[in-house]
């Protein structure tokens, strides 16, 4: 049984060892703790698909935003589709860390679109087909150094995930994670042997709006910098989405277009302050 707070969720029954998420976390210190020449080498270019693949910090997207020296590593998983550029090779072990994780997180998916879909009395396979053969696993390093301005400079901006579903390996000491209900934010708290799961907008559309993908931000530290690993699971780009057939009826009218390749639809709004999902609404 899923139980959701917020439409996320402290997955422990992973089938992943507490050890092997530390060497995940361990990885991605390791790296980022790198000389910047070195984490230079895996830096976004402009050939790579959208923009997003490699190395760098935030993009300021609007006079507003202040500064906030995060940097990330965005990386494509699926084995087909791996950019093997973006991947570092140092620190020796990430690669087949990144690996090994990204075969358990493929299993996890399955079981996770699979429990959601029991939990509406639907059919197994209905929120998977949608994912497709072609789902796409996209990884994003965050690393957020001490602020000393924690009150001026956000680490990420409120925003929902663009994904179906999030995995989301946190820090295993420092919080800064905080969800969005009511008008008010709330800590997430840590369980360092835990996957949070957030829902993204395009399960909120497959749904019908019976999930909602919860705002979310990251908040700075002035003591301690922080780390975290998303995964972002995406239905292919080929795919067309929408509402679930058996979700749609008089007292549940469709509240979503279909769509596909939502993530550049997400990414023109965003860029505009908007939020994505309001472009596939009915
Ligand atoms: O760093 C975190 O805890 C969350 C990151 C996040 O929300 C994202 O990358 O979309
Ligand atoms: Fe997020």
């Amino acid at each position: 049984m899923l139980k959701w707070l917020f439409n996320v969720l402290q997955l422990i029954n992973h089938g992943m060892t507490p050890s092997f998420l530390d060497e995940v976390r361990e990885v991605t210190k390791q790296f980022f703790a790198l000389p910047m020449e070195e984490k230079q080498k895996y830096s976004r270019d402009a050939e790579s698909a959208d923009g997003i693949e490699g190395y760098g910090n935030d993009k300021i997207l609007s006079e507003k935003q202040i500064l906030n020296g995060t940097e990330r590593l965005h990386i494509t998983l699926n084995p087909e589709q791996r950019k093997l550029k973006f991947w570092p090779e140092n620190p020796k072990v990430f690669r087949d860390i990144l690996n090994d994780y990204t075969i358990k997180l493929s299993m996890v998916i399955e079981i996770i679109l699979t429990a959601i879909a029991r939990s509406l009395d639907l059919e197994d396979n209905c929120f998977l087909d949608q994912y497709g053969k072609e789902g796409k696993m996209n990884a994003g390093f965050n690393y957020y150094p001490k602020c000393p301005r924690p009150d001026l400079v956000i680490g990420i901006e409120e925003h929902t995930d663009a994904a179906a579903i999030t995995f989301l390996l946190q820090d295993n000491e420092v919080e800064g994670l905080q969800f969005q209900k009511d008008n008010q934010w709330f800590k997430v708290p840590i369980i360092p042997e835990a996957l949070l799961v957030i829902v993204g907008d395009q399960a909120e559309i497959m749904s019908n709006g019976i999930f909602k993908s919860p705002v979310h931000r990251v908040v700075t530290n002035s003591e301690r910098e922080r780390i975290s690993l998303a995964v972002f699971c995406l239905p292919g780009f080929n795919e067309e989405i929408g509402p679930i057939d058996r979700l749609v009826d008089e007292s549940r009218p469709r509240l979503y277009k279909k769509v596909k390749n939502y993530v550049s639809i997400y990414l023109e709004y965003f860029k505009q302050r908007k939020r994505p999902i309001e472009a596939v609404k009915i």
